[in-house]
Order: structure tokens, then sequence, then C-alpha cells
């Protein structure tokens, strides 16, 4: 089969300078260091650490170390080639008020408010803002110039400053990493196609919550429908090479 032709996003009045193309699935795309930022999705003790609230709910966490390291790697990369990176921190304030209450599907729905009213000891301490289990992990610290926003539902574009951090940025495409891909990985790729950002997953720098059928439904969602996959050794390679 004939190699498939990269995508190349129409910027008016803009030349693509500093860019490179990215190998990636369904096909090539081409990648400015100029107006793509990388989303770091909910990488907290929360999500990626033993005793926080997705294993204290039942969850397997046993890939969140891979995902923490190669995340990494994408980081350290990212910040070469000069791309900004975004962190998004899931949660509430420390009374719940931002969760809502028995009228908002979220407190029917949130496994996190479930667990704490099964178990009233752990009351407080899930995603509150100001706790441990908020935090983001210890490996991924934030470095000077790098951006954390807070966002209180799945999607990171609902309620937060997210779009208007991008836009004022001049960002039109978005790298994503983090956990969980089916959930709040999907969730923001989608809101972030609707918002017409062009989207790339990183694959193994992200997991997934349940069964691994999961994860393949959420690549397949995005490579089909949504947007672009990649692996974290295309992306190092590829914007390694990024022109200075
Ligand atoms: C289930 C869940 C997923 N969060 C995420 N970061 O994908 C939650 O927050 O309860």
């Amino acid at each position: 089969m004939a190699e498939a032709s990269p995508v190349i996003v129409e910027r008016p009045g803009q030349a693509a300078t500093r860019s490179v193309v990215l190998p990636a699935r369904p096909e090539p795309i081409r990648v400015s260091a100029d107006d793509t930022a990388i989303v770091v999705i909910d990488m907290q003790n929360a999500y990626a650490s033993e005793g926080g609230y997705v294993d204290l709910a039942g969850f397997d966490i046993s890939g969140a170390r891979g995902t923490i390291g190669a995340i990494t790697k994408v980081l350290e990369t990212a910040r070469g080639a000069g791309m900004p990176v975004i962190y998004l921190q899931n949660g509430w304030d420390a009374d719940y008020v931002e969760a809502g209450g028995p009228g908002s599907p979220n407190w029917h729905k949130s496994n996190a408010l479930k667990t704490m009213r099964a178990r009233p000891e752990l009351k407080g301490q899930l995603l509150a803002r100001g706790g441990w289990d908020y935090e983001l992990v210890d490996a991924l610290a934030p470095q000077p110039g790098d951006i954390r926003l807070h966002k209180t539902r799945y999607s990171a574009f609902f309620n937060s400053q997210l779009d208007s951090v991008l836009r004022a940025r001049g960002i039109r495409m978005i790298v994503f990493v983090g956990i969980a891909t089916n959930v709040c990985v999907e969730s923001t790729l989608r809101d972030g196609f609707h918002l017409e950002y062009f989207g790339i997953m990183l694959e193994d720098a992200t997991h997934h919550l349940g069964p691994p059928a999961m994860q393949e439904a959420t690549v397949y969602n995005v490579e089909k429908f949504f947007g672009w996959v990649a692996t974290v050794n295309d992306f190092c390679g590829a914007i390694g090479q990024m022109p200075e």
C-alpha cells in the first residue's frame, strides 16, 4: 500500500516555521513547535499512586508506573523543543461544593465520591484540593514555565481555563498524555475536536481504567474519528529533530 501523505494543518496567513512530520495513525501529521502544546491529564496521586483514589476504588493501577516514565520522556523532549506543557489536576474544593450534590450526575457517577460514601473514614481525602490525593505525582513535578490548571469534571475543557490558555498562545494542536485513557483523556480530546483543536494521543503515555479493551476502544475512537495516535518513541524521535 502507498504511504499516506502527512496531514498538514492550514494556518491562514502563517507559515509553520519549526515543524516536523510525526509518524502517526491513521496517517503522519506535521507538528509545529509554534502551535502545539502537551496536555498532561490528571497525573495525580489519585490516579497513579498506591493508596490513591483509583487504587482504593479497586482499579488496577499497576500500569501507572510505566506511564509516569513514558510521560517523563515526552516532557523532556517537548520542553527541549520549546513546546508549552500544561498539567491538569482533577478534583474539587475541600468541602466538595464543586463536585455537585445529589442533583448532579457527577455525585452519582464519581467513583471517588461513591468510595467516600461507602467508606466514611476517607471523607475529605479523595480528590480534595490541598490534599495528597489531589497532588501531582512527585516524579512529574512541573518545571518553571509549565502551566497548571484545575478541572472539576472529566473533560479538561469543561468550566476550566484550558481553552483560553491555549487560544492566548495560538495553540492549534494538542498532544495528550495521562490517565485515564478512556475517561478524562478521551473526554478532553473529543471536546478539543469539537473546539477545532487537532488532538494527538500518545498511546503508551496513557493508561486506562477497567479492562484492556477500554484502552483499545479509545485508541480506535481517536484513530478513526477524533484525532491521531502515535507512540512515545515516534514522538521523541520526530520532535527531537525539531529545527531550532
Ligand atoms: C473515573 C475517573 C477518571 N478520571 C480521569 N482522570 O480519567 C474519575 O475521575 O473519577
